[in-house]
């Protein structure tokens, strides 16, 4: 991955070049009609506006956008086609549907499936994770809603996190709170972004942060009225889209292949990790009791 990742480095001038010139030319095109792409499924909304080079994925799993093995996959290989695709430079990644931004990894998916499924959707979580946080592209959260554990760190993977200032909306890795631990690589990604000290103290309470806390302690960027995420998202993907897309791509890639490479480097090793974890009585039975819970709370 890394190494592709120079290599586009490499080409990126010459595609900027000829991406402005080819985009003047469009954005003339544009005044009258907007160009836009759509590469939808039944799980994610893609729009990529050919002028600006930015493509919006909605995430549309109801009823709360769980991550679940059929969305993980949908989730890559929509991630895989837009970092290939040369006229897109830019992902902002937002829920379709406002109030959950994602409620995290699919609680059902954990309990009382094969060891060959945990695997497999272990894997699935790894590969988008090692894709977003190690996409070339510029990756903005538009945070509309809640955003729990494998929600916020798809949230975390991004370079620039907006979030809705409404204090109802919390975002976090609350693992511990199901009696489960965040592994090395959520770990890393949080304390990347925040630090040592606050990813401590938050991981060991699986701490939740409502959008005022979550921009005190630096978890997120900026809050914005609910109403101006998607526009404020797009503003400042503007701003990032200004620095050549080669200098950014491997600063970008210089910060993160330290976290990225610990991953890489340990994959089987961590799948074995999580079935033999996972498939433990006592932590089969703490995800059962949380599930009921919820359950309760919406009686
Ligand atoms: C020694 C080291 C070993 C390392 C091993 C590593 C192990 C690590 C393993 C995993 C890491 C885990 C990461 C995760 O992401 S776990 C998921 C955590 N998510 C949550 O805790 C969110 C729980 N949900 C909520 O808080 C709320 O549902 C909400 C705020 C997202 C939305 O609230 P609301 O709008 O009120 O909706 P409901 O609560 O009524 O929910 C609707 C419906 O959806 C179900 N549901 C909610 N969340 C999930 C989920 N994450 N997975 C599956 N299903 C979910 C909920 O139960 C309701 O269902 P219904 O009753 O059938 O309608």
């Amino acid at each position: 991955m890394a190494a592709l990742g120079a290599l586009r480095s490499c080409w990126a001038p010459a595609r900027l070049l000829t991406g402005s010139a080819h985009h003047s030319n469009r954005l003339v095109l544009c005044q009258q009609t907007s160009i836009k792409r759509h590469f939808s499924n039944n799980k994610i909304l893609v729009e990529l506006d050919e002028a600006t080079g930015v493509a919006v994925m909605k995430m549309k799993n109801p009823p709360v956008n769980s991550l679940s093995l059929d969305f993980l996959t949908e989730f890559s290989i929509t991630l895989e086609k837009l970092e290939m695709d040369r006229g897109c430079r830019g992902l902002i990644l937002t829920s379709a549907s406002p109030k959950i931004f994602s409620a995290g990894l699919d609680i059902m998916e954990m309990c009382g499936k094969s060891a060959e499924h945990y695997g497999e959707f272990w894997r699935a979580v790894q590969e988008m994770w090692l894709k977003l946080y190690g996409s070339n592209m510029v990756t903005i959260a538009a945070i509309n809603g809640s955003s729990p554990a494998g929600g916020c760190l798809m949230a975390l993977c991004c370079d620039y996190r907006i979030m809705a200032d409404n204090p109802k909306y919390a975002i976090g890795l609350n693992e511990t709170q199901l009696g489960i631990v965040a592994p090395f690589w959520f770990k890393d990604t949080m304390s990347n972004v925040v630090g040592n000290r606050v990813t401590e103290q938050a991981l060991q309470l699986g701490q939740m942060f409502p959008a005022p806390e979550a921009l005190k302690f630096g978890l997120v960027d900026q809050l914005v009225p609910e109403e101006k995420v998607q526009s404020t998202a797009a503003s400042v993907m503007a701003q990032w889209l200004t620095v050549p897309d080669h200098a950014r791509q491997i600063t970008k890639s210089m910060m993160r292949k330290q976290t990225t490479d610990k991953l890489v480097n340990n994959r089987e090793a961590d799948i074995k990790n999580f079935v033999s974890f996972i498939t433990r009585d006592s932590i089969q039975k703490s995800l059962q009791v949380y599930m009921e819970r919820l359950r309760q709370r919406k009686q």
